[in-house]
C-alpha cells in the first residue's frame, strides 16, 4: 500500500473528517462536489456545505489505490481509498487508523460524539475562537447564554503556530464562564472570511451547538520584521557568487549586531547534513529540503538563516519558501544571476573545464538544468560588480524591509 504525508492544512482537515467535525463529509471531495460547493454552497445532493475540503496527492497514486496517510513524524493516521483524480487533487473516503494522542492540548481535541454525549439537553452556545476573547465578548457570551438558558462550549480553532495560544486563551475565558467546556478544533482558516465563518458554524453545530457565536477576529499583529524569523536563500550557478555574497552579508550582520545569524555553508552542508548525497535530481532535492528544514527551524525561533546552494529546481525552492512561511518566518529569494559565460570564465575550482571535458557528469548549466527563478525577491548579476557592491545590495534590501535595523 502506498504512503503519503499530507501538508499541515490537509492533515488538520483529515483530523476533522475522521472525528466527525466535518459531518456529513466522510472523505475528501470529488471535483463534482467541490464544484457544486464553490458554485452553490451545497453538495450535489443539496446538503448545504460551504468549503471545498480537498487533498493533493502525487500523480502516481491512481483511482482504486489505498493510501496510508501519515503525519510528519511518520505515524499512520488514516487510510484513504482513492476514487477519483482531478489534476493534483484526489478524492475518496478516509478511515481512521490511530487517534493522534500527542501534540499540545491533545486531551482537549475531542470528537463531536464525545462532546455531545456530555452536553446537557437543551440549548448549547458554541463559541468558535481564532484569538482571545476580551471582556466585552465574555460578557456578551455570558448574557447570551443566560438569555437562551444555554450551556457554553468554547471551540478554540487551534491550527498552526498560534494554535496553543488560542487554546490557552479559551481556557482563560472558561475561568470567567463557569461551566463552559473547552474543545480544541484544528480548523485551518479558509480562503475567504465568509467561507470561514460558515464552516465554523457547521463545525460548531456538529459539536452540538444550537447557536453559534463567532469570537472576534484576532487583530493581526505579526511581530515587527526585525523580530521575525528570516531566511535569505541565495540560488544560482556554481561560481555565480552565492557563497561570497552570503559570507559578506553574514560578516556585515555580525558587525552590526542585533540579530543572530546562521550561515548554512554549502560545503559544510554537503559534508555533514547531506553527506553521501550526489547530484542526481533526487539527491539535489533532498539536499535542498534538508537545508530548508534547518533554515525553517532557525526562522521558527526568530533567527536569521543564510543559505547558498545552487538549488536548481523551482519546485524545491518553492517548498522551502512554504516551509519557512508556515512557521511564521519570512523568505527572501536572492537570485545570483551571474550568467554561465562569466561563471565559466571565473572557473575558480576548474570544475567547468572538467565538466566540458565530460569528466563531471550532470554539471549544472553544462549538462544539468538550472531553472531560472521567476519569484526572486532580488536579482544580482555580479559580472560587472565588486563583491562589496553585491553585499550592499542584499544589506540594503534587509534594511529597507525592516529585517535589520
Ligand atoms: N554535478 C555538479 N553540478 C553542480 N555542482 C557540482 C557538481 N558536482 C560537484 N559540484 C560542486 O558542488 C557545489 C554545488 O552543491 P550544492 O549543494 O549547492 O548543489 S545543489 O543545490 O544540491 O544542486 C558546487 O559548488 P559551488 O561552486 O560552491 O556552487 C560545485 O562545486
Ligand atoms: N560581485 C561579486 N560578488 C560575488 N562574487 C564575485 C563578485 N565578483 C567576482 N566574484 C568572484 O566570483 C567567485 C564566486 O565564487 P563563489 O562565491 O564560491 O560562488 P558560488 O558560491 O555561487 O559557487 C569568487 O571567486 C568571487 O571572488
Amino acid at each position: 500500500m502506498t504512503e503519503w504525508t499530507p501538508d499541515v492544512r490537509e492533515l488538520a482537515d483529515l483530523e476533522l473528517l475522521l472525528s466527525g467535525a466535518f459531518a456529513p463529509l466522510t472523505g475528501f471531495l470529488t471535483s463534482a462536489e467541490a464544484h457544486a460547493v464553490a458554485e452553490h454552497g451545497r453538495l450535489p445532493d443539496g446538503t448545504p456545505w460551504p468549503a471545498p475540503i480537498r487533498i493533493t496527492l502525487p500523480e502516481e497514486i491512481r483511482p482504486g489505490d489505498r493510501v496510508t496517510l501519515k503525519d510528519p513524524e511518520g505515524a499512520p493516521v488514516a487510510v484513504m481509498t482513492v476514487q477519483e483524480r482531478d489534476g493534483r487533487y484526489a478524492a475518496g473516503p478516509v478511515e481512521a487508523l490511530e487517534r493522534p494522542s500527542y501534540g499540545p492540548f491533545a486531551r482537549l481535541r475531542r470528537t463531536p460524539a464525545e462532546v455531545r454525549k456530555e452536553l446537557p439537553d437543551g440549548e448549547v452556545l458554541g463559541v468558535t475562537m481564532r484569538g482571545p476573547l476580551d471582556s466585552t465578548a465574555i460578557e456578551d457570551i455570558a448574557a447570551t447564554a443566560e438569555e437562551l438558558d444555554a450551556a457554553v462550549v468554547l471551540l478554540p480553532l487551534s491550527f498552526g503556530e498560534r494554535g496553543p495560544a488560542v487554546v490557552r486563551a479559551a481556557l482563560k475565558a472558561a475561568d470567567a464562564l463557569p461551566g463552559a467546556m473547552v474543545v480544541a478544533v484544528p480548523l485551518a482558516p479558509r480562503e475567504t472570511p465568509e467561507i470561514d465563518l460558515e464552516l465554523r458554524e457547521h463545525v460548531a453545530r456538529n459539536y452540538g451547538a444550537t447557536e453559534h457565536y463567532p469570537g472576534p477576529e484576532p487583530v493581526e499583529i505579526p511581530g515587527p520584521p526585525h523580530r521575525r524569523g528570516l531566511v535569505v536563500f541565495f540560488t544560482g550557478l556554481s561560481g555565480a557568487g552565492k557563497s561570497t555574497i552570503a559570507r559578506g552579508v553574514r560578516d556585515a550582520l555580525l558587525e552590526r549586531g542585533g540579530r543572530t545569524v546562521t550561515y548554512l555553508d554549502g560545503d559544510v552542508v554537503r559534508r555533514l547534513l547531506s553527506a553521501g548525497l550526489g547530484f542526481s535530481r533526487e539527491d539535489r532535492e533532498l539536499n535542498i529540503r534538508r537545508i530548508g528544514f534547518v533554515a525553517a527551524e532557525v526562522a521558527r525561533h526568530g533567527g536569521l538563516a543564510l543559505c547558498a546552494p545552487i538549488a536548481p529546481y523551482a519546485s524545491t525552492r518553492a517548498e522551502v519558501r512554504k516551509m519557512v512561511e508556515e512557521v511564521g518566518g519570512d523568505f527572501l529569494l536572492v537570485h545570483v544571476a551571474t550568467p554561465l559565460e562569466e561563471c565559466e570564465r571565473r572557473d575558480r575550482k576548474g570544475l567547468y573545464a572538467k565538466a566540458r571535458a565530460g569528466l563531471i557528469p550532470s554539471f549544472t548549466g553544462i549538462s544539468d538544468p538550472y531553472e531560472e527563478p521567476e519569484d526572486a525577491d532580488l536579482v544580482i548579476d555580479t559580472t560587472h560588480m565588486t563583491v562589496e557592491e553585491s553585499v550592499a545590495m542584499v544589506l540594503d534590501t534587509l534594511v529597507s524591509g525592516g529585517w535589520v535595523r
